[in-house]
């Protein structure tokens, strides 16, 4: 008996993620693509969008949000912050599921996207990976357990074209080692004559350099001893698989705000 196959849409359809989402996409049994939107302007609109990620024409043509979708089960998003709540926006006047996988948004914008949860299913995740979302859980295990004495701080290294800083997922990370350690502030890099480190912060490093697709460690300093918790995206293909996955878990279900650790259970 063949799987339910799901008509997907991208928004980013010509970034990094949007080209490795269109060929994982093809590769899938249960998805196809089936609309493919980016910026308006954009110097490719109008070509293949397989033929933009190396396949063999898929008969979908780079778009922009103005064009009118087929039917659509889910529409995935990596693009920017400002565009990811026009995606939104598309998609709750379409009753359309979204998963966003974009980062860097302003608390106000998070909170509005949040709001569409009202009107569709969406989903917004700093990172789709399997093991990061187990290294989040891990994390805040990790911060009780070692009690108030550890010094937690986090370093990211990404590719040197990202935009936003730090990285989403350092930032969750963050949330979570916080809430298993009782500590609220955070402090983005340390420079000049600061002092002796207080107990009650959690530091955060941003590396830019090369290729890099995304890596993660949060230090748990001690006296005498320390633990690090790592994961290193050798490519962009688990954060790809859980946004196929997150895209079909969506589809067909009532309006809320999901999160992977549902996707993923
Ligand atoms: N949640 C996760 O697991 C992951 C999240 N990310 C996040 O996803 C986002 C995209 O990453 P990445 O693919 O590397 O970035 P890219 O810059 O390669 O891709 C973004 C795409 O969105 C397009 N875009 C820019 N502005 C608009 C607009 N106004 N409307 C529509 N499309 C637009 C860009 O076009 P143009 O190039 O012409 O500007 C580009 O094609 C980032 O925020 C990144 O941090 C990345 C990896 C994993
Ligand atoms: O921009 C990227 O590439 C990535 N961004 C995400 C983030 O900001 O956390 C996730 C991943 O590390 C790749």
């Amino acid at each position: 008996m063949s799987a339910t196959k799901r008509s997907l849409g991208l928004h980013g359809a010509s970034g990094r993620m949007g080209i490795r989402l269109v060929q994982l996409i093809s590769q899938d049994p249960e998805a196809s693509l089936a609309f493919a939107a980016d910026r308006p302007g954009h110097a490719q609109l109008g070509e293949d969008a397989g033929s933009l990620a190396g396949l063999p024409p898929v008969g979908v043509r780079l778009g922009t949000l103005a064009d009118e979708p087929p039917r659509l089960d889910a529409m995935i998003d990596f693009s920017q912050p400002a565009a990811s709540l026009a995606a939104a926006e598309f998609c709750a006047g379409r009753g359309l599921p979204l998963v966003v996988g974009t980062t860097g948004f302003e608390p106000d914008q998070r909170a509005r996207l949040e709001g569409f949860g009202a009107r569709i299913p969406i989903l917004i995740s700093p990172n789709m990976s399997r093991a990061v979302n187990l290294l989040m859980k891990l994390v805040e295990e990790a911060a009780r357990a070692l009690g108030p004495d550890v010094d937690i701080e986090i370093v990211e290294r990404h590719h040197r074209h990202k935009k936003d800083s730090p990285s989403g997922t350092a930032l969750r990370l963050a949330e979570f080692a916080a809430r298993g350690a009782g500590i609220s502030r955070l402090v983005h890099g340390r420079e000049g004559l600061v002092g002796e480190r207080p107990r009650d912060e959690i530091g955060i490093h941003a590396v830019r350099a090369g290729d890099a697709p995304g890596d993660h460690t949060v230090i748990f300093g001690l006296m005498g001893e320390s633990l690090e918790l790592s994961h290193r995206a050798l490519n962009r293909d688990g954060f790809v698989r859980g946004a196929i996955d997150a895209a079909k878990f969506l589809a067909g279900k009532p309006a809320r705000v999901y999160t992977m650790a549902e996707v993923l259970a």
